[in-house]
């Protein structure tokens, strides 16, 4: 780990930032922090400004208002030292160059003072296999996993996934959630965006939810929504009646202990909590009501 790099305060600042392209605002006066350390997804519907709010951190896209600060520079004065601190996976690389990985990883790993060991890094994606292959003769989920490797070959601080997973299969999914765990744990600090909920849930400490280029909500991701969208539901078949019975209630081991008194083992039982998606599908529903009204 390079710990000299490492500052103290938050790796991300965003505060009242907003973005317009001529007439249309795409990003409507945002704030949020991240930790340094924290995983933090940014959730929301296709054209929500998400991507536009990612690339003004990396550096990428000018704003038109507001303060930010990343890694305790503002993206708009990017040095060479800043960023090879950052790791970025784009949403849409797909390289296709006519290098195999290794040669690919091998070169890129050198422009950075502190590269992860390129075996290590194939080995992580999943690319064994295909270490020797040229880049243009992958398959596209196989290309995503180069794009990933990439990202990560520098050792960054802060690493931004923008829809890294588009195109796994599901056990490169899991292959893939195993690495940001790793990077995590060794305190990588991570913005992901992704409309894969069960993903955000998965790997995030919080959410920031946006829609409309506005902030909706953000919080832990188990604390996200109103509390009325996260009481659990109790599922199960009605002995005398083979009717499915559901309850919402507060206290689901209450309420299954009063019906197993009253009517012995409840057939099919189920307790669900409601997952990110529903609550999201939830949040971002009542913010498009609001929009039209
Ligand atoms: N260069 C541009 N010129 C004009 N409008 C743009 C430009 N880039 C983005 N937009 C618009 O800004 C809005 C936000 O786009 P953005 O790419 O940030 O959305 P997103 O949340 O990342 O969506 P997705 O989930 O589809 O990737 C969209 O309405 C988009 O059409």
């Amino acid at each position: 780990m390079t710990s000299s790099h490492r500052g103290s305060g938050p790796a991300v600042t965003v505060d009242g930032l907003r973005k317009s392209y001529g007439s249309f605002t795409a990003v409507d006066g945002i704030g949020f922090e991240i930790a340094r350390g924290e995983t933090f997804a940014l959730l929301g519907p296709n054209g929500a400004g998400k991507s536009t709010t990612v690339e003004i951190l990396e550096g990428y896209r000018e704003r038109s208002g507001g303060e930010v600060s990343v890694l305790g520079a503002d993206p708009r004065h990017a040095t060479l030292e800043w960023k090879a601190r950052i790791g970025i996976v784009l949403q849409q690389t797909g390289e296709s160059g006519n290098v195999t990985v290794r040669e690919q990883l091998t070169h890129f790993a050198g422009l950075y003072p502190h590269p992860r060991d390129v075996d290590e890094v194939i080995a992580a994606v999943g690319l064994e296999q295909k270490d020797k292959t040229r880049i243009k003769s992958l398959s596209g989920g196989q290309r995503r996993r180069v794009d990933v490797a990439l990202g990560v070959i520098g050792r960054p601080e802060l690493l931004f996934l923008d829809e890294p997973t588009t195109g796994f299969d599901p056990e490169a999914r899991r292959q893939f959630w195993e690495l940001i765990r790793t990077l995590s744990r060794e305190g990588t600090t991570i913005v992901l965006t992704t409309h894969y909920l069960d993903e955000a849930a998965q790997l995030s400490d919080r959410a920031a939810v946006i829609a409309g280029g506005r902030l909706i909500d953000i919080g832990p991701v188990h604390e996200l929504g109103s509390a009325e969208a996260r009481v659990p539901l109790v599922r199960w078949r009605e002995t005398e009646s083979s009717a499915v019975r559901e309850q919402r209630t507060l206290e689901p081991a209450r309420f299954v202990a009063g019906l197993v008194a009253e009517h012995g083992e409840p057939a099919e039982l189920e307790v669900i909590r409601p997952s990110l998606e529903d609550i999201y599908l939830e949040l971002v529903g009542a913010a498009e009501a609001e929009a039209a009204a």
